[in-house]
């Protein structure tokens, strides 16, 4: 039964609640036509569970941004708490312990180059081995799949680790690998079967690799912190992890929320967080831009006129070109690529709208339906640069673009995922022409449901320009 006052939804079934409602493969369609039916604020029983359903900018900044805090918690006991074991800081609920985390985490990526040169020549180190494997494969077709994930992996790896790895390297290709295996299994039907039905948790169904996935890039990070453990200098940290454990020292005999417990999965978080969302957006960007060509040729002529005569992009350059900035800003936002949060209302029951939020409902925020909202876009439903751009050709970005969230919540990340997907774009469009290959048949641009989304597995074919 719905509570008094609490949002509309289906009728519910005893045990399945409203599954039956939904593609539990891929549930967004529905929650798109629910949202026709019920409004912006709908509710549905996953399982026994309620949860409410948030969507349009309306709702969103009211709920993410204006009760901020009511609406900052995470709830722990779904199949990803139990993945993660509770120690990283995506999922930490409101509290304490999440608010050391995350203020831990920004202030090391700043620490650790982020806003400065020394991110900039990281990532640029980086670019130049997808250019060479690029290079290899000029007037071939091939899949890019990996490419992009072992650029990204190894960015965040400059940060945490302090050093990059080769793409043979378990501590990329078996972690890019489990990455993104968990990425589809942490969230669609065997996902929702393990939050719904708690019995069949025992079972030895599909999510078991899940959770044997996590263990294995555990004990590789475990292994790694114990190897800095012996090299560390206290007080001279060489990355994240030195930095983490320094912090340990400092609070030694306190009562606090860090523990050396903690560190392989909190780094293992950030790592997935700056991993498989910053790759699957180049993906869909790539595939967005062999299928636009004349996209492509324009961002090409922006490119090569403002960076006529540097040896190579740097960020700043952004501000001088607002049609691939457009693009980038257009590909985020139909990529979608975290396309829900899961949030639980904290401290107390609150009003959200016209109804009343039982503390510790669930609340699952719909971005898609903000990033693709009638009314917010010149063109929701397509691809076109043109919605960041106004009349006069500046970039613009309207108040909808929230691919990133919004709120206490936001990404922390979104710094370093705009450095990197600007400098990976630009420099690869500078030198090579992406083209969609004769016989790849027609692209499908619907992407793959998971944590993240990302489009189906295709190739392109590479020219030099
Ligand atoms: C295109 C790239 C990216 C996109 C679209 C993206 C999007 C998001 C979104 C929508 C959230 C909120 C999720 C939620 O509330 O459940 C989030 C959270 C987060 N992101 Fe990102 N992200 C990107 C890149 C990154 C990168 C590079 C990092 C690297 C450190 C990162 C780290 C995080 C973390 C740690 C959180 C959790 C924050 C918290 O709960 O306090 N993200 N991201």
């Amino acid at each position: 039964r719905r509570p008094k006052n609490f949002p509309p939804g289906p009728p519910t079934l005893p045990v399945l609640g409203n599954l039956l409602n939904l593609n539990l493969e891929n549930p967004l369609q529905d929650f798109e036509r629910l949202r026709k039916s019920y409004g912006n604020v709908y509710s549905l029983f996953i399982g026994p569970k309620p949860a409410v359903i948030i969507n349009g900018l309306k709702v969103m900044k009211e709920a993410m941004v204006i009760k901020a805090t009511d609406f900052a918690g995470r709830p722990q006991d779904l199949f990803i708490n139990d993945i993660t074991q509770r120690k990283g800081v995506i999922l930490a609920d409101y509290g304490e312990n999440w608010k050391e985390h995350r203020r831990f985490a920004l202030m090391t990526l700043r620490n650790f180059g982020l806003g400065k040169q020394s991110m900039e020549d990281r990532i640029h180190d980086e670019i130049c081995y997808t250019v060479k494997t690029l290079e290899k494969n000029v007037g071939e077709t091939f899949s890019p799949q990996v490419m992009f994930h072992n650029a990204g992996s190894n960015i965040i790896c400059q940060i945490l680790f302090g050093k990059r790895y080769e793409y043979d390297d378990d501590i990329i290709k078996v972690i890019v690998q489990c990455f993104t295996e968990n990425a589809r299994l942490g969230n669609g039907l065997w996902a929702m079967l393990y939050d719904s039905l708690p019995p069949i948790r025992y079972l030895p169904l599909p999510f078991k690799k899940a959770f044997k996935n996590a263990e294995i890039c555990e004990n590789l990070i475990f292994n790694l912190v114990e190897e800095f453990k012996k090299t560390r200098v206290p007080g001279e940290p060489r990355h994240f992890v030195d930095c983490y454990l320094d912090e340990l020292d400092k609070r030694s005999g306190e009562d606090s929320s860090f523990s050396e417990d903690r560190l392989p999965l909190y780094s293992l978080d950030l790592h997935f967080a700056g991993t498989d969302t910053t790759s699957n957006t180049l993906l869909t960007a790539f595939l967005y831009l062999m299928n636009f060509p004349h996209v492509q040729e324009r961002c090409q002529q922006e490119i090569d006129q403002v960076l006529d005569g540097k040896d190579r992009v740097s960020f700043e350059d952004r501000h001088n070109m607002p049609y691939v900035q457009a693009v980038i800003h257009e590909v985020l936002r139909v990529a979608n690529t975290v396309p829900l949060s899961v949030f639980h209302c904290t401290t107390k029951d609150t009003e959200l709208m016209e109804y009343t939020i039982p503390r510790g409902t669930m609340i699952i925020q719909n971005l898609m339906s903000v990033l693709r909202e009638e009314g917010q876009w010149k063109f929701p439903h397509e691809f076109n640069p043109e919605n960041f751009l106004n009349e006069q050709g500046d970039f613009v970005k309207p108040e909808a673009f929230m691919p990133f969230s919004a709120g206490p919540r936001m990404c922390l990340g979104e710094g370093l995922a705009r450095m990197e997907l600007f400098l990976i774009t630009v420099t690869l469009l500078r030198k090579f022409r992406f083209v969609w290959p004769e016989d790849a048949g027609e692209p499908d641009f619907s992407p793959a449901y998971g944590i993240t989304l990302c489009p189906k597995p295709y190739n392109m074919k590479v020219e030099l320009r």
